[in-house]
This record gives structure tokens, sequence and C-alpha cells, in this order.
């Protein structure tokens, strides 16, 4: 992106923070050369500019990533295929562990652009697993190597698409001012905190009804504590008359939270898998049954299309059928192939081996694979998207599924809380994606599910239009809560 245009879309979203230091500047002009596809439009760095991530440290405010930025995760498997189920917990030991991996080192993000570590999101997430090597197939996967997956999947077809009509997508600058603009719209925490801070007494039923706006938010008893005892400390010493410093410092407080220093980038080239031969990135898209899984695909695939990735779909979510109808949609419209089963309730590990196949045979950049979500308990969930995502990597040779993206319905609530629990559980997710924020006052649960997942939310979805997906910007993101 040209210089300028960053600056007016920074002077466009808020003016009250056009704290751009020479040393933050120097660092985004940095980073857009290390972008993979230099010479566009969308050269910014990710988010995060190399600071501590300490609130205090936030005032310079980077561009917000654009697609070019997200779709630049490492593309070097770092292991060899982990056995999902072999690490799943039992029903009453939830596990902690997905967490601390997935988060990204706090440091130079511009080095780990350069330098992927095994910590990074694209493959911590499928660290090989001591307790059950994957050069020992369980009982579970050698049943699976010995029937054929054409058996249980029926005929496996492709659907193409119509050459005549592939449509443009939008570019990502307009998604970013959109996400501003609906976030705003819907309500906003930080506006009922600020005027509460902002009363000539702050006392105890204050912090009371600032504690309640927090939670009704979503964000959450642990981050609400620690957000109300850092505003209180930062507020005793610096009073309330100033309305703009205490907004100055709410904003401090809530990109902390919020974390710019997550990876939030995500796995869309090809890798070369431990046999030497080049594959497709995976990705796996998990959730619960109408959170936007279908949808999210559809408008992801549009997204890598632009940004000239190639593309297979799988059609997993064999559950309902009309489901395969609608990915097949989204990708004609961009010219992508669906790869699914002509017959209805088919295992959807079939087609998802059958989509890597493809993938693989066509030599493309990325293969999404749609899951269905409708499962009625754990144990079922885990055996289910353990077995897709292990029959997916039989075809990888030796390379592992390279993202798991969980999709959550922001405005379920507690509710969307804990079926991302369940899930994160049942299967080593690497990211989030938090749709529907178009429809909620209640931005909180992006710190909220960061925090009891561990794993970053990537990208964010404003609405049920195409182009309505974007890469996840922590700054966007807390100016449109504070409001403007
Ligand atoms: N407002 C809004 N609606 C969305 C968004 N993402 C998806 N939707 C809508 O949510 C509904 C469900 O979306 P699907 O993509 O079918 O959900 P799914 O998770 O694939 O559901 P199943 O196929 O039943 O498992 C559709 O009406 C979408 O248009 C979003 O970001 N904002």
């Amino acid at each position: 992106m040209d210089p300028n245009d960053i600056l007016a879309l920074i002077a466009g979203g808020g003016g009250v923070f056009l704290v751009i230091g020479a040393g933050a500047w120097a660092v985004l002009r940095g980073r857009g050369g290390k972008s993979p596809d230099a010479g566009t439009d969308d050269q910014q760095g990710p988010e995060g500019t190399g600071s501590t991530g300490a609130p205090t440290a936030t005032k310079e405010r980077p561009a917000a990533p654009t697609w070019a930025d997200t779709l630049s995760a490492p593309a070097e498997p770092a292991a060899p295929p982990a056995e999902d189920t072999a690490a799943a917990p039992t029903e009453d030991a939830p596990t902690a562990e997905a967490p601390e991996q997935t988060a990204a080192p706090a440091g130079d993000e511009a080095t780990r652009a350069d330098a992927p570590t095994a910590a990074e999101p694209a493959t911590a997430a499928v660290e090989p697993d001591a307790a059950e090597p994957a050069a020992q197939p369980s009982a579970q996967e050698s049943a699976e190597e010995s029937a054929p997956v054409e058996d249980v999947a029926g005929t496996p077809t492709t659907e193409r698409p119509s050459v005549a009509v592939i449509e443009t997508p939008e570019a990502p600058q307009d998604r970013m001012v959109r996400l501003r603009d609906r976030l705003s719209r819907s309500g906003s925490i930080g506006r009922g905190i600020l005027g509460l801070l902002t009363r000539s007494t702050v006392d105890e039923s204050t912090w009371d009804e600032i504690e309640e706006t927090l939670l009704l938010a979503d964000l959450g008893p642990d981050a609400t504590d620690e957000l109300l005892a850092n505003l209180r400390r930062r507020i005793q010493v610096l009073g309330t008359e100033d309305p703009a410093a205490v907004r100055e410092v709410l904003r401090e407080e809530l990109v902390g939270l919020v974390d710019p220093q997550l990876d939030r980038r995500i796995a869309a080239t090809v890798r070369t898998a431990p046999d030497g031969e080049t594959v497709p990135s995976v990705i796996l898209m998990v959730g619960v049954n109408g959170t936007g899984k279908t949808t999210t695909v559809g408008k992801l695939a549009r997204v890598l299309v632009a940004a000239e990735r190639s593309v297979v779909l799988g059609a997993a979510d064999t559950f309902r059928a009309a489901a395969a109808d609608q990915l097949a949609t989204w990708g004609s419209r961009v010219g992508v192939d669906t790869v699914r089963s002509d017959k209805d309730g088919a295992d959807p590990a079939a087609v998802a081996f059958d989509a890597v196949k493809q993938g693989i045979d066509q030599g493309v950049d990325v293969v999404i694979i749609d899951t269905a979500g409708r499962l009625q308990n754990k144990k079922g969930l885990m055996d289910e998207l353990g077995k897709v995502r292990r029959v997916a990597e039989k075809g990888l040779h030796g390379d592992q599924v390279a993202e798991v993206l969980l999709v959550i319905d922001a405005t379920t609530g507690q509710n969307g809380m804990q079926q991302a629990r369940v899930f994160s559980e049942a299967v080593n997710i690497t990211g989030i994606v938090l749709t529907k924020l178009d429809g909620t006052a209640k931005g909180g649960i992006v710190v909220n599910v960061q925090r009891e997942l561990g794993v970053p939310v990537k990208m964010v979805g404003l609405g049920e239009g195409m182009d309505d997906l974007t890469p996840f910007d922590t700054y966007s993101f807390v100016d449109a809560l504070l409001g403007d």
C-alpha cells in the first residue's frame, strides 16, 4: 500500500490516535518489503510493532494488517503429524496445553516473519505427541488405512465453476473501514466506561458499574479483574479531569488485553512435505452448526483468489446436504473447484481425503475443508474431527493440516464460549474466526475467547456479504470499541 494510503486510512479511522512516530513508520516501511506479495497494494506488516505489549507501550499505532500480511504464515512444516485423539483430554479433564504453544513469542514481528519458530500458530498446534508417535498408527488408524475411503464417501465429485462469471473481491482497505463502522454502530464498551470514568466522582459504586459493563460485554471475569485493577491504579494517579487522557489510558489497557503481539497470520501457500513433495496448506474449518463456517470458507476462498492463491474446497459437512451446494456456489463465483460426495451422509473424512488429493494433483496453494458441527457430545466430536484430520493428512506426504480454524458466532455469548471450549478440547485449534461481530455490542468476547483458548482471533466476519471478512486488527478493534 502506498504510504499516503496508509496515512489516509489511519486518519480516516480515528484522529485521536494519530500518533505514529518516525520509528513506527520506519518499521512499517521495512516490513512492507518482506511481504510475499511485494509490489502489490498491501504491504504493511502485521499488527504489533515489536513493542513489549505492555499497555503503556501501545501509543504507536501500526497500520492494520492487510490480507497479504495475514496470508503470510510460514510455509514449511515443522514436525511430523500429530495424533489428535492421543492428545485429547478426557471428558473431565480439559486441556490447557494448546494455549501456551500457540501464542506468538513477544519480540520483533519483522524477525518472526522471516524466521519462523516452532512456537508459531501455523505449526505449534500439530507438534508430535510423544505418547503416540505417528510412526505407530493406532488401531483406529490401521482400520482407516485398510478401508478405502471411496467406499464410505460415495463417488467423489468435483463441482467445476463456470469460467464466465468470476467475481473480483473487494479491496482490503474498504473492509477495514467497514469493520470500524459496524462495530461502532453496534454499541461500545468503551463509551460506557469512559462516561463512568470521567464523572466528577469515581467511587466504589462507579467501579461496580464499570465491572458490570465489562462483564456484560463478555470480557470474561479474568480480563475484567485485570482491567479494573490497572484502571484503578492509573486513574488514581491521573485523576479524571482530562477526558482525553482517561480515554488514552483506557485505549492502552484495552489494546494490551486484546494483545497486538499475537501472531494472527494464516498458512496459505504451498509447503514442502517431509518427503520433499510440494503440498498445499490444508485449512480445516470447525465449529458448531450455524456459526458461519460455510460462509467463512466461501469468503476466505474469495480472499485467497484475490491474493492470487489457487484453492480447492472440500465439502466435508456431509450432514447437511445443502451445505455442499452452498459451498460449491461460493467456489464457483471465484472459479474454485469444490470436492464433494454424491452420497448424502457420506463419511466426511473421505471427502477431506479426496479434497486433499485433488489439491495435490492440481498443485494448488490451499485446500479448505468445511466440516459439520452437529455433534452430540465431546467424544463424538473428537472422534469425527480427529478422523477427518488424520485421513486428510494421509495424503499429505507426511505433512500435517496447517490450520484448524474454529468459527465462533460472536452473538452467542457464554454459550458460544462453552462450545468453543469443547471444540478446542476435541482438536488442536490454531486460530479463531469470530463471525457476526456486526450484530453484537459484546466485543469483549475477543479477549475472552483468546484467553480461554490460548489462540488468536485471526479473522472476523462482519456481515453476510461476500466480502464481509477481514483480518483481525487490534487497534481498529479497540478504536471501534471506544467509538469516535
Ligand atoms: N451478520 C452476519 N451473518 C453471518 C456472518 N457469517 C455468517 N453469517 C450467516 O450465518 C448463517 C449461518 O451460516 P453458515 O455458513 O451456513 O453456517 P455453518 O456454520 O456452515 O452452518 P452448518 O452448515 O449448518 O453447520 C447464514 O445465514 C450466514 O449468512 C457474519 O459475519 N455476520
